[in-house]
This record gives C-alpha cells, sequence and structure tokens, in this order.
C-alpha cells in the first residue's frame, strides 16, 4: 500500500468528498418524519409497516434504512427475524419537536441538487434510487464534460495506480478485462498499459462512448450494462 499517512489523508479527503451524503439522507429521514413515526409507534417498527407510514417502496426505504442504521441514526432490530428498526438516541433528538426542523433549514441550504430526497425516494426518479440507466445526467454535456469526467479521472487514476502497485497477482492469467461503467477508459488505459498482453474493453452508454478518445489496447463497446456486458476473463466495476 501506500504509505500510511497518505493513506488516511486520502481517506480523509474521501470523507470530505462524500460528507454531503449522511446529512442528505439524515435530512430525507427527517422530510419523511421517520423519527416520529418509531416514537409514535413506541416499539421497533417493521420495514413493510414503515413503508406503508411513509408512502416509499420497501426496497427503497430498506436501502435507507440500512444506511441510516449503519451509521447509528436508527438500530436494526429482529436479528435472524424480520427486519425492524427502533430508535436511538440521535434519531429521538430529530424528531420534529427537537432538532428535526433545524436539520431540514440547514439540509435546504447546503445539501447539494441532485441528493436523493423524500419526493425523489417516493417517486424514484434518480438513478441512485433506481437503477434503471441513464436520467440524462449523463448526457448534459456540460455536466458531463467538465465536472463529472474529471472527477471520475481523478478517482480512477488514484484508485487505479494503488491496484497496479499493490495488487500485481490479481491480474495473473488474465487475457481479457471489461470495465462495466468504464467512462473515458482511464482506469483501463492504464491497466493495459502495466499489462500489456490485457485486451482492454470498455463499456459504457452510447452517449459516453461517442466522447471517448481512441487509446491504444482497449476496444470500447457501446451499450448499458442492464442489456449485456462483453464477454473477458475478468468483469471489473468500479464506483458505480
Ligand atoms: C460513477 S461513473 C464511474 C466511472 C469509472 N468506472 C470510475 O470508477 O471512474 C459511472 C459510469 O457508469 C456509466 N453508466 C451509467 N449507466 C450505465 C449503464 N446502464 N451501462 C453502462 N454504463 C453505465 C456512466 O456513463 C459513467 O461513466
Amino acid at each position: 500500500m501506500a504509505r500510511n499517512e497518505d493513506t488516511v489523508a486520502i481517506a480523509e479527503a474521501w470523507n470530505h468528498g462524500f460528507g454531503f451524503i449522511k446529512t442528505s439522507i439524515v435530512k430525507t429521514a427527517v422530510e419523511l418524519e421517520i423519527p416520529d413515526i418509531l416514537q409514535n409507534h413506541g416499539t421497533p417498527i417493521s420495514l413493510p409497516d414503515l413503508s406503508s407510514a411513509v408512502g416509499c417502496p420497501t426496497d427503497r426505504l430498506h436501502r435507507v434504512m440500512r444506511f441510516l442504521a449503519h451509521h447509528g441514526i436508527f438500530k436494526r432490530t429482529g436479528e435472524g427475524g424480520p427486519v425492524c428498526y427502533a430508535q436511538t438516541p440521535i434519531s429521538r433528538s430529530l424528531t420534529r419537536d427537537k432538532l428535526g426542523p433545524f436539520v431540514l433549514l440547514q439540509g435546504a441550504v447546503c445539501v447539494p441538487n441532485g441528493c436523493i430526497t423524500a419526493e425523489t425516494l417516493r417517486t424514484a426518479k434518480r438513478p441512485g434510487v433506481e437503477l434503471s440507466g441513464s436520467d440524462g445526467l449523463y448526457e448534459d454535456p456540460v455536466f458531463y464534460t467538465k465536472v463529472f469526467r474529471e472527477a471520475m479521472a481523478s478517482h480512477a487514476r488514484l484508485t487505479t495506480t494503488a491496484v497496479i502497485e499493490n495488487y500485481r497477482e490479481g491480474f495473473d492469467g488474465v487475457r481479457s478485462l471489461v470495465d462495466v461503467g468504464g467512462s473515458q477508459g482511464m482506469a483501463l488505459g492504464m491497466l493495459v498499459k502495466a499489462f500489456p498482453r490485457i485486451r482492454g474493453i470498455c463499456l459504457d452508454l452510447p452517449e459516453v462512448v461517442a466522447r471517448a478518445s481512441p487509446l491504444e489496447g482497449v476496444e470500447f463497446v457501446a451499450g448499458s450494462m442492464f442489456e449485456s456486458v462483453p464477454k473477458a476473463d475478468v468483469v471489473m466495476l468500479m464506483c458505480q
């Protein structure tokens, strides 16, 4: 691995990049009045009951509650039986008569556009909520070419460098590698350069592949992972 202090610094930098997610999901829980629902319920509530109380499909709500339980906002109970959720001291502080309204106010100011909200959770209008493919996000040329592409390239460079330096044996015997959602082929380009015997296949949406520059050793395939994935010895799925 990279030197320990570098690794810790990179983890801290990731936290700065993604720290808003926790705030965003807590705000969504308050919007849905989940702390109040649990308080009024009195005992742990099952996922289907919570789902009908907030008006969100169970599968989407489950993902949100799993995240919040992992971060100690709610407590998951019913080990081995049906999934239920209970209050914690934190969620008891997030009811509408305590700090809930404050979270809604600050969240409205600080949480970036594009995060999951109560409305998007109920209607599944965003790809993070329902993986139905592109929703136009990647078709916006300004967003895609400037912000998104540079962000993805920086992450791919960092991660792939660490993989090449520390996990060479993972590529032993590999002759073909498909990067699913490989964007402009940054990661794959680095991998085929480090392991020239590997044939790289970069699968991404047609509008993304149309903007990709040719890369030695990399074949670009336009399509959707939900329809088919090109055959290869190894399938790579990074940061989806
Ligand atoms: C978060 S980026 C990750 C890019 C790259 N794997 C990385 O880690 O830097 C997600 C990528 O998945 C692509 N994508 C989204 N929906 C897809 C689909 N249905 N099939 C294939 N690729 C898809 C996007 O265009 C985008 O390039």
